[in-house]
C-alpha cells in the first residue's frame, strides 16, 4: 500500500484572473522519485511552491507528512520545513557567502547546534552532493551551473530531508553533467530513502530517475503512470512528448 507523503486535492491557484491550477491531485508517494512535467506556463513551478507554502492556494487542500499547508501555527511551519529540502532552478543561492555558509543558513535556524556541528554538517552535505572539499569557501559566482546545482543541492540536504524538492535540476547542464546528476538523484534517494518530487522537461532524467510521470495540462494532473504507461496515453501532448523526436533518441525506439 502506497503512503502518500504529499497529497493534494482538488488545488486551485491564480494569479489575479489567471487561474493556473483548477482542480488539481496529485500524490506523492513515499520513496518514488516522481517526474512533474508538461507544456511551459503549465504550472509546475506553481505547484512545487504552493506545495511548500510559497504561492497561495485559492481552493483545495495540500497535505505534506499529514500536515494541513495554510493551517500550521509558526513552530508548526517551521519543523514541518525542516523535513523537506528545496532546491530552485537557479540553486538560489546567497551570492555574498561561501558555499559552506550557504549549506549552514538552514542548519543554523536548529536549536543547539554548535558552530563547529553546523561547518561539519555543511562540509558533509556538499560532499555528498558531489562537490570537492575546495568547492566549501568558493563564492556561487566563481562556480560553474553544475556546480552551483550541487550548491543547492547540498543545502537542500542539509536538514536530512525526508522529501527532497527540484525544480529542473539538469536545465542548462551539458548532457554529461546531466546524467551525472540524474545519477547522483537515485543514488541519495536509494541511500536516504527520499522521497523526490522532481519538475523537469528533460526526458533523459525521466527515463533515469523517474519511478513515475505526473503530466500536467489543462490546469490539472492529465495523467500519471511510469514512462511505459505513458507511451500508450491518448492525448495529444503527450503523445507528442513521449514519442517524439527527442523521445526517440532517449529511447533509441521508432
Ligand atoms: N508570481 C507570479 N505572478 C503572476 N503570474 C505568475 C507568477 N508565478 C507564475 N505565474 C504564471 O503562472 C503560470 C505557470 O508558471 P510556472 O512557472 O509554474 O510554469 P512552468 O510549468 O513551471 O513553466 P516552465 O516549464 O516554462 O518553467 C505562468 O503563466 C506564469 O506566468
Amino acid at each position: 500500500m502506497n503512503e502518500a507523503v504529499v497529497q493534494v486535492r482538488g488545488l486551485r491557484t491564480q494569479f489575479g484572473s489567471h487561474v493556473v491550477h483548477d482542480g488539481l491531485d496529485l500524490d506523492l508517494n513515499r520513496g518514488e522519485i516522481l517526474g512533474v512535467v508538461g507544456g511551459s506556463g503549465t504550472g509546475k513551478s506553481v505547484l512545487l511552491r504552493a506545495i511548500v507554502g510559497l504561492d497561495a492556494v485559492r481552493a483545495g487542500t495540500i497535505d505534506v507528512l499529514g500536515n494541513r499547508i495554510g493551517t500550521l501555527s509558526g513552530p508548526d511551519r517551521r519543523a514541518l520545513e525542516q523535513r523537506w529540502g528545496v532546491m530552485f532552478q537557479d540553486g538560489a543561492l546567497f551570492s555574498s557567502l561561501t558555499v559552506r555558509e550557504n549549506v549552514e543558513v538552514p542548519l543554523r535556524a536548529v536549536p543547539g547546534l554548535t558552530n563547529a556541528q553546523c561547518r561539519g554538517l555543511a562540509e558533509l552535505k556538499i560532499g555528498m552532493a558531489g562537490l570537492p572539499w575546495k568547492a566549501n569557501d568558493d563564492m556561487p559566482a566563481d562556480l560553474s551551473g553544475g556546480m552551483r546545482k550541487r550548491a543547492g543541492l547540498a543545502r537542500a540536504l542539509a536538514l536530512d530531508p525526508e522529501i527532497l524538492f527540484l525544480d529542473e535540476p539538469t536545465a542548462g547542464l551539458d548532457p554529461i553533467g546531466a546524467s551525472a546528476f540524474d545519477r547522483l538523484i537515485v543514488t541519495l534517494r536509494n541511500a536516504l530513502n527520499l522521497s523526490v518530487f522532481l519538475v523537469t522537461h528533460d526526458l533523459d532524467t525521466l527515463h533515469a530517475c523517474c519511478d513515475r510521470v505526473a503530466v500536467l495540462a489543462e490546469r490539472r494532473v492529465l495523467t500519471t503512470g511510469t514512462m511505459a504507461q505513458m507511451l500508450d496515453v491518448d492525448d495529444p501532448w503527450v503523445h507528442e512528448y513521449f514519442h517524439g523526436p527527442r523521445a526517440r533518441a532517449v529511447t533509441g525506439k521508432d
